[in-house]
């Protein structure tokens, strides 16, 4: 139905847009023997003739209201059916919420990057948001699994941040669980234009999380700006990272700079503070960017009767959110790290 119309356009988004739950899935071949086969509404996957050794997933719209990863993708799948680029490697692209996109919001009923890892299937709530996270689960691990054992993995996330941020672009780390963090992940990240990260120090259910935890991959979740309605992006912004991951999927190896310490802005997530109350507060305004430290002592909010300070000087704040759901992170806290010799 949708096959010819993919195959003279190579428009999956608005096919997607236009089929907020299901899509029969099809698969056609293009003229220099990249297989497409579409998975699912908003989930298709490349597969060249004769394919190397990495696996790559790239997803956007986890958050509907984040555009410009959404059109940073849609003009990558675009390039690739109009064969105006050659993949060298399998790539797996995933529009998270097709209908949180429709909506210009970041989720619809629960957010969809606190469903992985198997929390889509706890506590009795069925959703469109919660199967949707066991389908994409199901489909990472497809794409990662099939194609053998051995091979590179690598799954980036692509959002963009409620708020302003000190630093524009940033990425989250997954929590490693003891493995070594990688130099030349920081040296992928920079050449999109990423100059700042934050570990993480425990698990989540983020899809990042996932496909890092689940299939080693190396994975993030990568904040490329502020969230921006379609057509407000200064796509200008994002040309090192549309650059970067065109380059990881059409090159043999992308080599890279020689990475220094001053060139990465490291943090260590400090804690993570979840909302326990309706009664939950803020002392700062919506205006305040990401990265903001605090003085050590200073009353950062509220949840309920409890009192929320910095506990140590210069303690930063990331995605501070007053209005998540009860029991879910409303905040999280940095402070500066170092480039150790823990990276290999
Ligand atoms: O700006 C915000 O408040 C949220 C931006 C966003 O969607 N961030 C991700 C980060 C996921 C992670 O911790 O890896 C999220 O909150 O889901
Ligand atoms: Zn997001």
């Amino acid at each position: 139905m949708y096959l010819q119309r993919l195959k003279e356009t190579g428009d999956f988004l608005s096919i997607t847009r236009e089929n907020e739950f299901n899509l029969p899935p099809e698969q056609f071949t293009l003229d220099n023997g990249t297989i497409v086969k579409v998975l699912d509404t908003g989930v298709i996957e490349f597969t060249p003739a004769r394919y190397g050794d990495k696996d790559f997933v790239f997803s956007s719209a986890v958050h509907g209201n984040e555009t410009a990863p959404i059109e940073i993708c849609d003009q990558l799948i675009q390039a690739i059916i109009a064969e105006h680029i050659t993949l060298t490697h399998r790539v797996l692209f995933i529009f998270g919420n097709p209908k949180s996109i429709n909506i210009g919001q970041r989720f619809v009923d629960e957010n969809l990057n606190r469903l992985f890892c198997g929390k889509h299937s706890e506590g009795g709530v069925d959703n469109p948001e919660r199967q949707r996270a066991k389908k994409l689960e199901h489909y990472v691990e497809q794409f990662f699994t099939m194609a053998g054992q051995g091979r590179y993995r690598a799954h980036y996330d692509l959002h963009t941040a409620i708020r302003d941020s000190k630093n524009e672009k940033f990425a989250v780390y997954p929590f490693l669980h003891g493995k070594p963090h990688k130099r030349e992940q920081l040296q992928f990240l920079l050449s999109c234009g990423v100059q700042t990260v934050l570990l993480m120090s425990e698990p989540a259910s983020t899809f990042s999380y996932f496909s890092s935890r689940h299939f080693d991959a190396d994975a993030f979740t990568i904040e490329l700006g502020k969230v921006r309605p379609f057509g407000d992006n200064d796509m200008s912004r994002f040309a090192k990272a549309k650059a970067t991951l065109e380059a990881l999927i059409t090159q043999e190896t992308v080599t890279y700079p020689e990475l220094h310490a001053d060139d990465v802005e490291l943090f260590s997530v400090y804690r993570t503070i979840n909302r326990h109350h309706e009664d939950f507060s803020f002392t700062f305004a919506d205006d305040v960017p990401n990265f903001t430290g605090f003085a050590k002592g200073e009353l950062l909010g509220h949840d309920g009767e409890q009192e929320i300070r910095a506990e140590v000087e210069g303690e930063a704040i990331i995605f501070p959110n007053a209005k998540v759901a009860l029991g879910q992170r409303a905040l999280l806290t940095v402070v500066p790290t170092k480039l150790t010799d823990e990276f290999i």
